[in-house]
């Protein structure tokens, strides 16, 4: 006993004892850190927005509720819904965000420096954007960073920061917004090469805004507006302001009286016409949307997907609608069929650049290289979609790209090489409300500021392209 006593000093000396009383104490601070309520979502919600910004990983994928990230499938499902809205808010308002951390700080933050500024981004999206009050954002920010080795050092740097910000909150940000691109230069300036700055600038503005909640509906769209609290648009969705309960929860759901589709992605599939009667391909079909609108226009469907699990998903939502359809797991380039089809949809792979309000993680995780890639993919897969059309039969290509690169001028490249194949022009009954969505050689080009309405939040559209092709 007495020597184990005696033993105890000597061993506090050593390095061992040194470690464990260290150890200790920062199990204490993090048992202090991890019992703060909202601390362990704010923590997540910084890892998220690196793994977006600096690791180029989708917001969806991290955010699955399968397989998401382990930290944030590791939260309630409360903190769960915080993190979500508050990265979807850092991310629509990053590029301000970050100019106004550069603003606020003295000297640049090292550059290495990169939790940091993700930390500071993520309580600023609070302060500026999201209903939590300013003395929990700062407080929540300050523990955060005391409670990381990395940024423990930079405690009282981020606490000076962001009472900085509240303090001119009704000055600095708009003085920052005005001077400076709100979306990365990259996107910003393929926006600029392909519209007038009059279009970009109303883009932009759109972009900032979140999506509502658009649906297609299996009929009555008046009658469902009614009951939902929406609108109906010309085009025939039905609108609701985002911000309502889960869409499995709204009535309609259950019986599958209508799916989830923005009013821009209804479009490729209607400019079939009626399918009665006709064999039709969905070359690239999960998660199903189309193919729904396919089947109810009365076409006799095969779906392909590339992805077993994404076809697994379109085959539950047209479960859930009461409809079917031959699926089949193959790449569409690799699609043969002697009998052939009268109608092919192929609604590409793209960068998604028109759907920014939905998806703002796009501007960060895409760059110009993966557009000219992708657009290369998407000529190889019209060249070999064309095969698949019988005679007298057409072909729609679309995508949700707002870069002509992906759309208006692969198609260009393609019928410079195929002059056997035309544009078949879209007519203008087709899209009431939208005829200014139809260019000059017949083919459709939305963008975000279409549709717009007086109140924002239940305006605007995604960007989508598409274009009917026939056999001259
Ligand atoms: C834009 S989504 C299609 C959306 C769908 N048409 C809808 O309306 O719900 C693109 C789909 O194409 C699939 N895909 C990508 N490349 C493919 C390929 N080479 N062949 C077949 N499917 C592909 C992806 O798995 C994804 O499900």
């Amino acid at each position: 006993m007495t020597e184990a006593k005696s033993n105890g000093p000597a061993r506090q000396a050593d390095g061992k004892g040194r470690g464990r009383a260290r150890s200790n104490r920062r199990d204490r601070d993090q048992s202090r850190h991890d019992a703060k309520p909202g601390l362990q979502a704010r923590i997540a919600a910084t890892r998220l927005l690196g793994a977006v910004v600096d690791g180029k990983a989708s917001l969806d994928g991290l955010l699955d509720r399968e397989h998401g990230n382990p930290h944030f499938l590791a939260l309630s499902e409360s903190d769960r819904g915080l993190v979500r809205a508050i990265l979807l808010t850092a991310l629509r308002h990053l590029t301000v965000i970050d100019a106004i951390i550069d603003g606020l700080t003295e000297k640049p933050l090292p550059a290495g420096a990169r939790s940091l500024r993700h930390l500071l981004a993520i309580a600023i999206a609070q302060i500026l954007h999201l209903d939590v009050a300013d003395h929990a954002a700062v407080d929540l920010a300050v523990s955060q960073a005391d409670a990381d080795p990395r940024n423990r050092r930079f405690a009282s740097l981020v606490n000076a920061v962001l009472r900085r910000l509240i303090r001119e909150r009704d000055t600095l940000p708009a003085r920052v917004a005005d001077a400076t691109d709100p979306f990365p230069a990259w996107f910003m300036e393929r926006l600029r090469c392909a519209y007038d700055a009059a279009t970009v600038a109303a883009i932009a503005e759109a972009l900032k805004v979140p999506a509502p909640l658009d649906l297609t509906v299996r009929e009555d769209a008046a009658g469902w507006a009614e009951r939902l609290g929406g609108t109906v648009l010309p085009t025939g969705t039905v609108r609701i302001a985002p911000g309502g309960p889960p869409v499995s929860d709204l009535p309609g759901f259950d019986e599958g009286a209508w799916w989830v589709q923005d009013a821009a992605a209804a479009i490729p599939a209607r400019l079939f016409g009626s399918l009665a009667g006709k064999r039709v391909a969905d070359l690239c079909a999960a998660p199903g949307g189309k193919t729904a609108q396919l089947i109810l226009a009365g076409g006799d469907v095969v779906a392909f997907d590339q992805s077993a699990s994404r076809l697994k998903r379109l085959e539950g939502n047209l479960a859930r609608l009461g409809l079917s359809a031959d699926t089949r797991k193959d790449r569409a380039e690799k699609v043969s069929d002697e009998a052939g089809f009268d109608a092919v949809l192929l609604d590409a792979p793209c960068s998604s650049t028109g759907t920014v309000r939905r998806h703002p993680d796009v501007v960060w995780t895409k760059s110009a290289e993966d557009i000219t890639k992708l657009a290369r993919v998407q000529r190889s897969l019209v060249d070999h979609a064309v095969t698949l059309v019988r005679s007298g039969g057409a072909l729609v290509f679309s995508n949700c790209s707002l870069d002509p690169e992906e759309g208006e001028e692969m198609i260009s490249n393609f019928l410079a090489d195929h002059p056997e194949w035309t544009i078949s022009p879209v007519s203008p009954e087709l899209l009431p409300g939208l005829e200014g969505a139809i260019t000059a050689r017949g083919e459709v080009r939305t963008h975000p500021a279409m549709l717009a309405a007086d109140i924002p939040q239940i305006g605007g559209m995604d960007g989508f392209y598409a274009v009917i092709l026939i056999h001259r």
